[in-house]
């Protein structure tokens, strides 16, 4: 299993170590005790499953304290660009974002902090995202920034004229709207 730290402090994308035979493969996702030697040792309580169709946008979505989680994001099946938002106040990279290919083919993870929103789009015909969490779901502490904000300017690498998106979440505010709320 590779970890790899990203330029955006506290994402790393992990690939695991993959073992092919003439059945199909098999692969660990998650390994406690791997995790905890990379730095990773959050306690996992909830985990998601989405299914979304080409051109989906998720997000931008965080959960504030006390409620704001940690997430552990991969693919089942097609491929996401998934993005993770710097919303850390005084961070040097506050409004950076990172994005990376997630599909069921290179079985990349991304862990993503607090104190990041997250989002992906659907570049294939499906796909079916899966993700842990480190924390429970909790509606009143839910948060969420535009997705096309061109204060973050994020290439989604689907036409955003189609993309889909949902009726809250074409309600968002921009980021500079709602930063003073931050907290995690
Ligand atoms: C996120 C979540 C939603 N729900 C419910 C609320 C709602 O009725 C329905 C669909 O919720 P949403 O529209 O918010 O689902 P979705 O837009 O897929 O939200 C998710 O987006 C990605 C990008 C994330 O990072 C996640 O944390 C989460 O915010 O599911 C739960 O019951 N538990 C949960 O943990």
């Amino acid at each position: 299993m590779k970890f790899t730290a990203c330029d955006l402090p506290g994402l790393i994308v992990i690939e695991p170590t993959v073992f092919g035979d003439s059945r199909g493969y098999f692969f660990e996702a998650y390994n406690e005790s791997l995790f905890h030697k990379n730095g990773i040792d959050y306690k996992f309580v909830q985990d998601n499953q989405s299914r979304s169709s080409h051109g989906v946008i998720r997000g931008l979505h965080f959960q504030l304290n006390p409620f704001a989680q940690v997430k552990l994001v991969r693919v089942l099946e097609g491929a996401i660009l998934d993005v993770a938002v710097d919303i850390r106040k005084g961070s040097p990279t506050f409004g950076k974002y990172f994005s990376v290919e997630l599909t069921s083919e290179n079985k990349k993870q991304l862990l993503i902090p607090a104190g990041f929103a997250h989002g992906f789009s659907v570049l294939s015909e499906t796909a079916s995202v899966l993700y842990k969490c480190n924390q429970f779901y909790n509606k009143e502490s839910e948060g969420g920034i535009r997705f096309d904000d061109p204060a973050l300017n994020i290439d989604w690498q689907v036409d955003l004229k189609q993309a889909v998106v949902s009726s809250k979440d074409i309600e968002l505010p921009l980021l500079k709207d709602c930063v003073s709320n931050f907290e995690f």
